[in-house]
């Protein structure tokens, strides 16, 4: 290996190097270990001796090169510290260092994740872009719990080149039969967890033999050093490249009326002007007609490029479709079995919707309680009710429409996804699609003649879903049922679902627990998206206390159908009022769990309709809700 020597080469031809350092492949790769094993010693002797940029001075050749002039350098700047960025954004904290070296034959960045408690969460995130994982064990001590959970992690997130360092080799004597022993114990456990393939390196951080040079010391050994390993080994996108082509498109670019061009980042495999493709959810076929990439038109481009495609016929395409290889395209579904990383502070909650963002798409699901959960140490599978802080559980995933995927072991792009917290934007868990559910693709949409807008238009009416939260005695039953009354009187067509009455119903399983409201709002809204199909004005009257659940309802409806009604009445006001005498037993401790008091209520922050029941009173307040409806219903008046 020649070291590489940027000093030198900045100050005599600064558009040679930054041209040269372009072109270079980058291989992200994570290291895994304790300060114990020396990874420290290895990190900092892979850097000096490589001769590393560090990041400040790449922010120095940035500075610089922008002062003479010379574009170039933003690029890596970029695939430096995009994956901080992006982590950051999603609200996750997380204690991963990362550092960026390079050699003559590659660029390197190396996520450094510390070996506490928080381990898996850092780990995940930090492995989840890497395309090779570095296994330190030190050559005393052999294979430890640690290195078997870091082998488990590094193979859970599909890191596909593991390399085994059997580091401290000077504190053994260099002996082959303590390295040979190590690796054959490896090589059992690692087949046990379906990793079929990895390579074995003796080395020592703290001398150097075999990171960078080769070692005298071990004649024995003719493989490669570390880093001349890592100057080779295969990045994903050339893996990726060898697969049936994968386009998610990322948005529609349509400057004219002539050109509309689908633009995305090419997931996996390769295309050519002329090939067929197939557009996916839809399945219409059609031609590649023209490629243009970052440097103009093309004829080809592969995996890891980012590109737009125009279409030989006007089919429809937007984005979060996928266009794929004619005869081998994605699956489609929206029940899944994945495997979870719990990344949030907070536990996961049974039947609450989440944000699935899978690629480009973006879709609301609900976590089942896990099959069962991992020891990540023991790799055994023990039983949950939910999923909590580092927690790796196996799930049934619900999504509310069908999404475009790949099970993870085929395709990172599109079997791997994150939920978001809908309430707070947050990242909260990690997953990776195991397989669909079969009922899935059993169930079909049924595709109904008398459509919605018929139904509506029978009545002569826009559905509506008035949708009534408040504490308990706030006053919404009574403002409904006046509403109803007027709505009634004017000749429309509407449905008041109570409280109290579906509970003794519908809903008579469940309980006043956080998983049981979170469902009755879940139930509730589906059974209110029924009748507003139906062309129904539909009125609800539930403490639905839950920010995340009423927008959960919102997002099920089409924009502006939705419209929410806070009553607001203040705790000591229902409570003076306590028309059922709840309040009374709750203070007294015989109703446990009740809102207000000893459940949270959550008020919308930003309602459709606000009424304060100390200075409105019912009638007024009616009058101001049908009005609101009607008004912005104008057309049969
Ligand atoms: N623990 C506890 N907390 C709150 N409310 C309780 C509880 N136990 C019984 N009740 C009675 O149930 C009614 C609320 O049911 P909801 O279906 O509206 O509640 S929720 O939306 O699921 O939170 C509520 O009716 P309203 O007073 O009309 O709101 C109460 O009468
Ligand atoms: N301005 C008001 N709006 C609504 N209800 C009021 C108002 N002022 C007093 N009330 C009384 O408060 C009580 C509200 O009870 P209810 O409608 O059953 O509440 P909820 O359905 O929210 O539990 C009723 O007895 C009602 O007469």
């Amino acid at each position: 290996m020649t070291a590489y020597r940027p000093d030198a080469l900045v100050a005599e031809d600064i558009d040679a190097y930054l041209a040269g350092h372009a072109a270079k492949t980058m291989l992200r790769f994570i290291t895994c270990g304790s300060v114990d094993d020396g990874k420290s010693t290895l990190i900092g002797r892979l850097l000096y001796d490589s001769r590393a940029i560090f990041e400040d001075q790449l922010a120095a050749l940035e500075a610089d090169s922008a002062r003479v002039g010379t574009q170039g350098t933003n690029i890596d700047f970029a695939l430096l510290v995009d994956g901080l960025t992006a982590e950051r954004e999603q609200g996750i904290t997380i204690d991963v260092a990362y550092r960026f070296f390079a050699t003559e034959r590659r660029k390197f960045i190396v996520a450094d994740t510390p070996g506490h408690e928080q381990y898996t969460r850092n780990m995940v995130t930090g492995a989840s872009t890497a395309d090779c994982a570095v296994i330190l064990i030190d050559a005393r001590k052999g294979v430890l719990t640690q290195t078997r959970r870091h082998s488990y992690l590094a193979n859970l997130v599909g890191i596909r080149e593991i390399v085994l360092a059997v580091n401290k080799m000077d504190l053994v004597g260099y002996d082959q039969s303590v390295f040979d022993s190590i690796v054959e114990e490896y090589r059992a456990f690692a087949a046990s967890i379906g990793i079929d393939r990895f390579t074995a390196i003796p080395l020592s951080g703290l001398t150097g033999a075999n990171v960078t040079e080769r070692a005298d010391a071990m004649p024995w050994y003719a493989g490669p050093t570390l880093l001349q390993h890592l100057e080779v080994v295969p990045v994903d996108t050339d893996r990726a490249a060898t697969r049936p082509f994968r386009l998610p498109v990322q948005w529609v670019n349509r400057p004219d009326l002539d050109f509309r061009g689908f633009a995305g980042m090419i997931a996996a495999g390769s295309v050519s002007v002329g090939e067929r493709v197939r557009i996916v959810p839809s399945g219409r076929t059609t031609q590649v007609a023209r490629i243009i990439g970052a440097d103009g038109e093309r004829t080809r481009a592969v995996a890891g490029e980012a590109v737009t495609v125009t279409l030989a016929d006007e089919v429809d395409c937007s984005r979060g479709d996928v266009i794929a290889a004619a005869d081998s395209p994605p699956a489609i579904a929206d029940q899944f079995v994945a495997t979870i990383v719990w990344l949030a502070d907070q536990p996961m909650v049974q039947g609450r919707g989440y944000w699935l963002k899978l690629g480009t798409q973006m879709v609301n699901a609900t976590v089942q309680p896990p099959r069962y959960v991992i020891d990540v140490n023991t790799q055994a599978e023990l039983s949950a009710t939910t999923l909590e802080l580092n927690d790796i559980g196996v799930a049934e995933v619900y999504c509310d429409r069908q999404i475009v995927f790949e099970p993870y072991a085929d395709g990172v792009d599109l079997g791997g996804f994150i939920l978001i917290d809908r309430a707070t934007n947050a990242t909260v868990a990690a997953g990776m699609i195991d397989q669909a559910l079969r009922r899935s693709g059993d169930v079909h949409w049924q595709s109904i003649d008398v459509t919605r807008e018929a139904h509506a238009s029978q009545k002569g009416q826009s559905p509506r879903v008035l949708w009534f939260t408040g504490l308990s005695g706030s006053g919404k039953s009574t403002i409904a049922n006046l509403v109803e009354r007027k709505l009634h009187a004017l000749g429309r067509h509407s449905f008041l679902l109570d409280g109290d009455n579906i509970r003794h119903g519908l809903n008579r399983d469940l309980d006043f627990s956080e998983a049981g409201r979170i469902e009755n709002v879940r139930r509730v809204g589906e059974v209110a998206r029924l009748m507003a199909d139906a062309g129904l004005i539909v009125l609800t009257a539930f403490i639905s206390p839950f920010r995340a659940e009423r927008d959960m309802v919102r997002g099920m409806l089409p924009v502006g159908e939705f419209v929410e009604i806070f009553v607001d009445t203040p705790l000591a006001v229902a409570e003076a009022r306590d028309v059922k005498g709840l309040y009374a037993k709750a203070r007294a401790g015989q109703i446990a769990d009740f809102t207000g008091i000893s459940s949270p209520y959550e008020a919308p922050a930003r309602p459709d309709i606000r009424i304060d029941t100390t200075r409105e009173t019912p009638e007024t307040a009616a009058e101001r809700i049908v009005e609101h409806v009607i008004g912005i219903w104008s057309p049969d008046l």
